[in-house]
């Protein structure tokens, strides 16, 4: 089978397909240069660490190549069975792919969170990218000296600085990723961005704006499940959500005076939402308490965080 693709790429360029993992610590830009990349906000983005749970694929369509991207959880040194759980997620990503993209933050330094996962990746052969991110916010000489640091623990297969909030250079990251991407067959068509099921993107659309809109009052313990999706006669989506907090002054918070906040969450998730699936949305939030379920390996599971 291998044979017959290695001729056919001699008469014309056979089609590649591959899976990439992007990793890196929390708030690095995994999930900027993915919707960068992928031209559709489907990844949570926020000021927040930690952002991401779940594993996303973000489908890159080309004449010539597929590449399915696994948007991995931040790794870092677990503090509860959540971060256990994420921590495993990025591991079993990593022994998927083709080639990882680390991204580090060249604003940022190396620090203690890049070291761990460069620990973590002396566990695999996967070929590694150094992605530099963030160069729109220093001086290009900054960055031969990060270089060097880096090189030193690693031997990263490429290494390439690019800002994916901006673009620069996302190009020639593409270029020489695709390198590294072998035969293979188109495994989604060209319009399918990602495999979750629309639900899930819904959750965490609503989710980041309770992030943004709550500051530092909600971190971690807000999750969001989707209870009712379905197209009514009029051909608007009805949508019923619930936001799951783990502590009553948690609820206040989240519903604000008067509902104010709650509303507000809504009248944005609901344009996102509808922008995502091309139809009018009615949308319907509830906020419950549900003690401490980030450590409740069962509500985990509910919520759709299975280790696989
Ligand atoms: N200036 C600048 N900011 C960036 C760049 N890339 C990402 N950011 C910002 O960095 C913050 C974090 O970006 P995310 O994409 O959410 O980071 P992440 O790595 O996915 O974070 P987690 O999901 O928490 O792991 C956001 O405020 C982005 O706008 C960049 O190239 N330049």
């Amino acid at each position: 089978m291998k044979e017959e693709n290695m001729q056919n790429t001699t008469e014309k360029q056979a089609f590649r397909s591959g899976f990439v993992a992007i990793i890196g610590r929390p708030n690095v830009g995994k999930s900027t240069l993915m919707n960068h990349l992928i031209g559709q906000k489907i990844a949570i983005m926020s000021d927040k660490p930690q952002t991401t749970r779940n594993k996303i694929h973000g489908v890159y369509t080309t004449n010539e190549m597929q590449i399915v991207f696994l948007d991995t959880p931040g790794i870092h040194k677990p503090q509860s069975r959540l971060g256990n759980y994420m921590n495993k997620a990025a591991e079993n990503a990593l022994r998927e792919v083709e080639a990882a993209l680390f991204l580090v933050d060249v604003a940022e330094g190396l620090g203690g969170g890049d070291r761990y996962i460069i620990e973590q990746l002396q566990k695999t052969n996967t070929p590694v990218f150094l992605v530099m991110n963030k160069i729109d916010k220093v001086e290009p000489e900054a960055l031969l000296p990060i270089i060097v640091q880096y090189k030193d623990l690693y031997p990263f297969a490429e290494i390439i600085p690019v800002s994916a909030l901006y673009g620069n250079n996302v190009n020639t990251l593409m270029e020489q990723l695709g390198k590294y991407i072998p035969a293979g067959p188109q495994y989604y068509p060209a319009d399918q961005i990602t495999d979750h099921p629309e639900q899930f993107v819904c959750a965490e659309l609503i989710r980041e704006k309770i992030l943004h809109l709550t500051r530092e009052e909600i971190p971690h313990s807000v999750a969001v499940t989707i209870e009712q999706m379905y197209k009514q006669d009029n051909d608007v989506v009805y949508i019923g959500a619930v936001v799951f907090v783990e502590r009553d002054s948690q609820k206040g918070i989240v519903i604000g005076k008067k509902g104010q906040l709650l509303k507000q969450v809504g009248q944005e998730a609901r344009r996102d939402i509808e922008a995502l699936l091309g139809s009018k949305v009615f949308l319907e939030v509830w906020v419950k308490v549900k003690k401490d379920w980030r450590n409740q390996e069962r509500v985990l599971k509910d919520l759709g965080l299975r280790q696989d």
